[in-house]
Order: structure tokens, then C-alpha cells, then sequence
């Protein structure tokens, strides 16, 4: 049985009070309160209590197009002041164009992408950031072991990587991607980021045991919610070790 985080799951937090948000992010999301924290179904009260460990944290929000990488990975960097950083902009012209295009990544497109990713991450933390949270399809392991490296090449051992893989069936992502307005990348293109995914699988899960999976076909309120359930999870997790 994989880790999936459901509603059922959702419990009161008891934790001490949250960080300071670094006064730079590195993408482009603002260190403003997010409005939706307050008015999440979690009491706002008891998250405003949350703690940040000692640890410094990489998160890796997952899965293929149109799950809601760059929405989530916003609203969990706004939660947990760390930084933001949106995979999408760190890909070269050539790897944009061929999206647009309609014609998907390789591997040997991919490669030198994520281990810009994991490097900018470890960046992140060196600048002073408490976290990161990075938007990454990551869609198989392979992948997901590159990023997975940022242990060995950070100086820092409170360092954490942490993927929440957002799970969504082909028929949601097709209506998200379809929705969205002005992306590169189209609903032709979700049916290869399909064929290519690995869904992190009980295995994976549980040697590793650095995978949060967050089934995210409900309301974007309630995504948020499961994200933060799995989010809080690793950060208490850590606290602990
Ligand atoms: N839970 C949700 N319910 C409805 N729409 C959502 C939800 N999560 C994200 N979306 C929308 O789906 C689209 C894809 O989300 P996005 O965050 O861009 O995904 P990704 O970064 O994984 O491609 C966006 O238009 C976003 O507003
Ligand atoms: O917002 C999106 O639609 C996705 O994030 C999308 O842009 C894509 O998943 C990768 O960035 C491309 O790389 P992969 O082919 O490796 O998913």
C-alpha cells in the first residue's frame, strides 16, 4: 500500500511558531501571507504555530503536466516561507521549443535540466534559505535519483530532499492542460508525459521513504490541504531524526 495522503488524514497540528520568510526568493513568487492559508479547512491558529526544523528542506513537487506542480509548489513556498523555485524556467530554448512543438523530452533532453534544478536547490539553501520548494515532473526515477544526489553535494547535513508526487488520472490532467491559458505545453503533450511516467511505486516508497503521494483530483482548496498534510508529515518527520 503506498503513502497516499487523504482527507481522512487530516489531523491538528501542535508545533512552534514558523519562520521568517527569506527576505529573496529565487523564483517568482511573493513572500506575502497566502490569503488561502488563512482560510484553509486546516485551523489557521494551529498552523500559524507550525516549526520549521533545523532542517534544511528541498522539496520536489512532482508528476506530469497539468497536475498543479507550479500552483501547489506556490502556495507550499508562500506556507512555509522558503523559496520557489518553477523547474519551467530553467529549461534551455531548444527543450521550450520542441514542447511547443508538440514533440516530448528525452532523456538526454532532460539530463542536464534536472541536474540544474538540484544544483539551483542547493543554491538556494547556501544563499540562506530554510527551504526550497521546486516544481519538477520528474517523471521517472531515474530523474528523481539525480535529484535525489543533492544529499551527497551539499556541505549542509540537515539537508533533506522530499518529493510530493501529485497523482492525477490522464482525464484530469487533459481538462487542467486544456484549461490553461498561454503554456507551451498542450493536451497533445499529456498523453507522452503518460507513457513516460514512473509513479513512484511501493518500493521506491518505502526504501527510500523520501515520497509524499498527494492524489490531487479534488478542489484546489482540498489539494492544498493533502499537500500540507504530506508537507507538515516530513517536516515533523525530520524533527524527529
Ligand atoms: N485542484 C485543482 N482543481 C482545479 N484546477 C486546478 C487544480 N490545481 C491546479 N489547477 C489548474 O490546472 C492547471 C494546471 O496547473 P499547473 O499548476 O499549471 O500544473 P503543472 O505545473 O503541473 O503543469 C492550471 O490552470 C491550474 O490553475
Ligand atoms: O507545466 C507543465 O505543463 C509541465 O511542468 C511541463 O512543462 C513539463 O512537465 C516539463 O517541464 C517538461 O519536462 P518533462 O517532459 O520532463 O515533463
Amino acid at each position: 500500500m503506498l503513502q497516499t495522503v487523504e482527507q481522512s488524514h487530516l489531523k491538528p497540528l501542535h508545533y512552534a511558531p514558523p519562520p521568517t520568510p527569506p527576505t529573496s526568493n529565487t523564483g517568482s513568487t511573493s513572500n506575502t501571507p497566502n490569503t488561502s492559508y488563512t482560510s484553509s479547512s486546516l485551523n489557521s491558529a494551529k498552523a500559524a504555530e507550525m516549526s520549521i526544523t533545523d532542517h534544511h528542506h528541498i522539496l520536489i513537487v512532482t508528476g506530469p503536466a497539468g497536475c498543479g506542480k507550479s500552483t501547489i509548489a506556490k502556495y507550499l513556498a508562500d506556507r512555509y516561507g522558503f523559496d520557489y523555485i518553477e523547474g519551467d524556467e530553467f529549461h534551455p530554448k531548444a527543450n521550450i521549443d520542441k514542447m511547443a512543438a508538440g514533440i516530448p523530452l528525452n532523456d538526454e533532453d532532460r539530463w542536464d535540466w534536472l541536474i540544474l534544478l538540484r544544483d539551483q536547490a542547493l543554491v538556494a539553501l547556501k544563499d540562506g534559505a530554510k527551504g526550497v520548494v521546486v516544481t519538477c515532473s520528474a517523471l521517472k526515477k531515474k530523474y528523481r535519483d539525480v535529484i535525489r544526489t543533492a544529499r551527497l553535494y551539499n556541505e549542509d547535513p540537515n539537508a533533506n530532499v522530499h518529493f510530493v508526487y501529485l497523482r492525477a488520472d490522464k482525464e484530469t490532467l487533459l481538462a487542467r492542460v486544456r484549461a490553461r491559458q498561454g503554456h507551451y505545453m498542450k493536451d497533445a503533450m499529456v498523453e507522452s508525459q503518460f507513457a513516460a511516467l514512473e509513479e513512484p511505486d511501493e518500493a521506491e516508497c518505502k526504501q527510500l521513504k523520501d515520497v509524499e503521494i498527494v492524489d490531487v483530483k479534488g478542489t484546489l482548496q482540498e489539494v492544498q490541504d493533502l499537500a500540507t498534510v504530506a508537507v507538515d508529515k516530513v517536516l515533523v518527520g525530520t524533527s524527529r531524526q
